[in-house]
């Protein structure tokens, strides 16, 4: 049976408790980018449901959430995750259906993460202390964290659901409201996701939902509205310079998770045999379609002829079709846009003398959906726009390198400054390396390994402020000091 000729569902609003239409009824439609069947209609938002919503939002702040016992919202977040985990299958076919990656992506990564940045949070916020100084017998000063208040949430269509709940659950257990406007590209599980909040106790109003576009659209009338007190924004880097200007009138907090170029560094002592098997997986997993995924592979001279020609081989054994097909490896890219993109990309590699080791372009058999075999390319110079702009699609640039120092100079020359992971057994070069390199996050050995309590973001262009734990709720809430004279 043809697996991906399944329907999805009619996305609308969910404001203040209900699902509504556009004033206007407008709509526009959702396609499947595995075989560009049309899924459903979505409604499309604007400044009167974004005002709508906000209104809400604001009401929300004052009513049972403000009042609710830190236990119990934390038992609300709780099952918000039990919630998700109990239509895993269900989200699962929607996420794949959405974004084209494959089923058993969206059925063991996306879905049970969201659960868990839930499940994750409903816990952390009840361990939380703040602080206080004790200024000998003339005063005591102490913190206490309040909400920021109504918070945009804007989110990209890669990881829609991890990302969204990875948003939606801090500024929940922080006490505050959403408005969170999804990626037009993915609309089914955040809209799902309302109702899930409504079943777990969340009142009207706290968590909404406005479908749209970005600019001129709802995402922009988000970012605009004087009753927003903050944007979490997860997307490219050239949108969060729009959205930084929209939100500069009212002086809004700001938090991004923006665009990456990561260096995957590999030198000539490390098992070769388990960096290949992780750097498939860095370099191809949700078609390359990952913000952290290690584009710009540096691989130790001595160890380049036979890296390449194992990652190679390696490739070539990826399965690309049906994200429905268990033995799909590689899945549709979310667009007709994004796939133009890509494939412009490989057609200036090209043109920029790389040379294409495996892929390069649409894989035979496909009549419909947007398919991009997973691309190696070597002979690339580092100035190269190949070697230097994201793509953010199955493509991977791989670069020989002779020493610690020349690495550092050109994986450091860059505006990205998001992720990167260095493979070596040399533990002193391990931490050396790790501290030189300009990024956010650092894997050794490893890469996509998360503890969500560590500092999650980027540097440079590649994001402003950190996700997880403490520094979730350093951006969810604002920190008052109370001195008491004694
Ligand atoms: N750093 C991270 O954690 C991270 C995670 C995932 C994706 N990303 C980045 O996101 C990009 C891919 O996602 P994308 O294509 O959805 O990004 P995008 O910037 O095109 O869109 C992201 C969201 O912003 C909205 N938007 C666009 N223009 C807007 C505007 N002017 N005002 C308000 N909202 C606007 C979109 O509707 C969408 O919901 C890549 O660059 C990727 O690296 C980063
Ligand atoms: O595409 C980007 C992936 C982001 C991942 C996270 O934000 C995370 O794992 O918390």
């Amino acid at each position: 049976m043809d697996t991906i000729t399944v329907t999805g569902i009619d996305c609308r609003h969910f404001i203040n408790g209900k699902y509504v239409d556009s004033a206007n009824s407008r709509t526009f439609l959702n396609t499947n980018p595995a075989n560009e069947n049309i899924l459903g209609s979505v409604a499309e938002g604007g400044k009167e449901e974004i005002d709508l919503a906000v209104a809400a939002a604001k009401e929300a702040l004052n009513g049972p959430w403000k009042t609710m016992p830190l236990t119990e919202r934390s038992n609300v977040l709780r099952k918000i995750g039990d919630l998700i985990l109990e239509r895993k299958d269900e989200l699962a076919r929607l996420e794949s259906l959405d974004t084209g990656k494959p089923i058993w992506l969206s059925s063991t990564i996306d879905i049970p993460r969201a659960a868990y940045n839930f499940h994750f949070f409903a816990d952390y916020m009840t361990t939380m202390g703040t602080e206080a100084y004790q200024h000998d017998d003339v005063a005591i000063n102490y913190a206490v964290r309040k909400p920021v208040g109504v918070v945009g949430l804007i989110n990209p269509w890669n990881l829609p659901m991890l990302l969204l709940t990875w948003k939606l659950a801090p500024c929940l257990a922080a006490g505050n409201t959403a408005v969170m406007k999804p990626a037009e590209w993915t609309p089914m599980t955040a809209t799902v996701l309302a109702e899930i909040c409504k079943e777990a106790g969340v009142p009207d109003g706290v968590v909404n939902v406005v479908h749209g576009f970005g600019p001129n659209s709802a995402g922009a009338a988000l970012t605009e509205h004087p009753d927003v007190d903050a944007i979490t924004f997860t997307g490219e880097t050239s949108t969060g310079t729009a959205i930084m200007k929209a939100a500069a009138k009212s002086l809004k907090k700001l938090s991004y998770e923006l665009g990456g170029k990561n260096p995957n560094i590999i030198f000539a002592d490390s098992d070769l045999d388990e960096v290949l098997e992780t750097t498939i997986k860095s370099s191809f997993i949700n078609q390359g379609e990952v913000c952290l995924c290690g584009s710009r592979i540096y691989v130790e001279r001595a160890a380049y002829d036979e890296f390449v020609d194992k990652f190679v081989a390696k490739t070539k054994e990826l399965v690309v079709g049906d994200p429905f097909d268990e033995k799909t490896k590689i899945g549709a890219m979310i667009g007709k846009e994004h796939y133009d993109r890509v494939l412009g990309f490989l057609d200036l590699a090209r043109e920029e003398g790389g040379i294409i080791r495996t892929g390069g372009g649409r894989p035979d058999g496909f009549e419909k959906g947007y398919y991009i075999e997973p691309t190696i390319i070597t002979g690339l110079d580092r100035d190269s726009r190949c070697v230097r702009e994201e793509i953010f699609g199955p493509v991977v640039t791989v670069i020989p390198f002779d020493t610690e120092e020349e690495v550092l100079e050109q994986v450091n020359d860059s505006h990205y400054g998001l992720s990167a992971s260095i493979w070596t057994n040399d533990l002193r070069r391990a931490h050396r390396v790790a501290n030189e390199v300009e990024a956010g996050i650092i894997w050794v050995n490893t890469w996509f390994l998360r503890d969500l309590r560590t500092p999650f973001g980027g540097m440079k262009q590649s994001g402003i402020g950190r996700e997880g734990g403490m520094h979730s709720f350093e951006f969810y809430s604002e920190l008052k000091n109370i001195c008491i004279k004694l």
